[in-house]
């Protein structure tokens, strides 16, 4: 359980470091674009937060607002004045927008947060890339996609990194920082810097295939799917298990419902196509079925489990 002292210490932490970087763009405004909004205009950014749609930006506000209060909650527990006006003033520095390309021009820094396919990713990128003034960094919070391939279709590839956060990135610590083969020094600095700054502790990765902690992440979760498949023990028992057993404040299954079973899906059918002799990384019928039924966990009701909807 998350404890006041946690979030009060990356509360002030976030507020003491200094970045260079104060406009950040985010596009894609679903579970991770939501929440990196949110840490960084809680960290006093001014933020663009842009998605196709404007239901899902207007979810996205809701949301953050709601979780802009729990932080104020914790933080300013016997001043709910000052509270209000957190909230408030955070919620002012986010402006949205449906249109990326107008987005990107007044950016310092643009991290995309969009669905997880190569193809789409590109085609983005080339907007953003001919939008984006000179000295905008771009970047990418792909969780299994390589950087280098993400960026082979910008120009500026010495300004152009790996952003990977973790769900909920409000309360989740880790922030990896991604160096792709033409990364510069002074832009990984200055992604260190601005990581730090929206309060997160940085570790630095090669591109390698899942970075650190999806490549560890991935193979255990598909394994508790195929134990589950073949019969072995319930969605229950295994959550159960790694729980109590391991310590971990998620099951297996829980936390796929969480992610989402579209980005699980993505994240093994395109890993699958890269190495199909790897047997970690094989189909899993279970997982097709559930997502072409539209049960895509948490976000739309029912996965594994079932949901209220919010
Ligand atoms: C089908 C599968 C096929 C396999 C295919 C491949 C699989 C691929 C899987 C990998 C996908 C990778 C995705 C990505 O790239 C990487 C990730 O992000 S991995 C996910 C990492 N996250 C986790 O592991 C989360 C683990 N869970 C937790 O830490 C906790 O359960 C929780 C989410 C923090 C919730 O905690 P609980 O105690 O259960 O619940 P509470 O509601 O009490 O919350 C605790 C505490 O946190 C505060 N809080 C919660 N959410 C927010 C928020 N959004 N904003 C602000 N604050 C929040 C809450 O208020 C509580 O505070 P407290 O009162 O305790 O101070
Ligand atoms: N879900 C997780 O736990 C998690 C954790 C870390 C990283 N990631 C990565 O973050 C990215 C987003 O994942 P998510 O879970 O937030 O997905 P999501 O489905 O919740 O949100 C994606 C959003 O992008 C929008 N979108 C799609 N194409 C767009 C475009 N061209 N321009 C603007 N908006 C567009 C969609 O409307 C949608 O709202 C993926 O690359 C995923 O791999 C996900």
């Amino acid at each position: 359980m998350m404890q006041f002292g946690v979030i009060a210490r990356k509360f002030s932490s976030s507020a003491s470091v200094q970045s260079a970087i104060k406009n950040v763009t985010v596009i894609g405004g679903g579970l991770m674009g939501s929440g990196i909004a949110q840490v960084s205009a809680q960290a006093g950014q001014n933020v663009t937060l842009v998605d196709v749609s404007p239901d899902v930006l207007a979810k996205a506000q809701k949301s953050i607002g709601a979780n802009l209060g729990r932080v104020a909650k914790k933080v300013y527990k016997d001043k709910p004045q000052e509270g209000e006006k957190f909230v408030a003033e955070a919620l002012g520095r986010i402006k949205t927008l449906t249109d990326p390309v107008a987005a990107a021009k007044s950016a310092d820094l643009v991290v995309e947060a969009i669905v997880e396919n190569m193809d789409v990713k590109h085609k983005l990128f080339k907007q953003l890339d001919e939008a984006a003034p000179e000295h905008t960094i771009l970047a990418s919070n792909t969780s299994s996609l390589s950087i280098n391939e993400i960026a082979s279709v910008v120009k500026r590839k010495d300004r152009f990194g790996g952003l990977h956060f973790f769900n909920p990135v409000p309360v989740m610590r880790l922030l990896e920082v991604v160096k792709g083969a033409e990364t510069s020094e002074a832009t990984y600095n200055a992604m260190m810097a601005w990581g730090k700054a929206v309060g997160k502790t940085c570790i630095t990765c090669k591109d390698t295939p899942g970075f650190v902690v999806n490549r560890l992440l991935v193979p255990y979760i598909c394994e508790a799917i195929r134990l589950y498949e073949r019969g072995d023990a319930s969605a229950r028992d295994i959550d159960i298990a790694m729980k109590l057993g391991a310590g971990y404040p998620m099951g297996p299954l829980e936390l796929a419902d969480y992610v989402g079973l579209d980005t699980n899906k993505f994240i093994l059918d395109g890993w699958h196509k890269k190495y199909p002799d790897q047997p970690l990384f094989k189909p899993i019928p279970l997982l097709n079925k559930l997502v072409a039924e539209g049960k895509l966990g948490v976000k739309s009701g029912e996965g594994f489990y079932k949901y209220e909807k919010k």
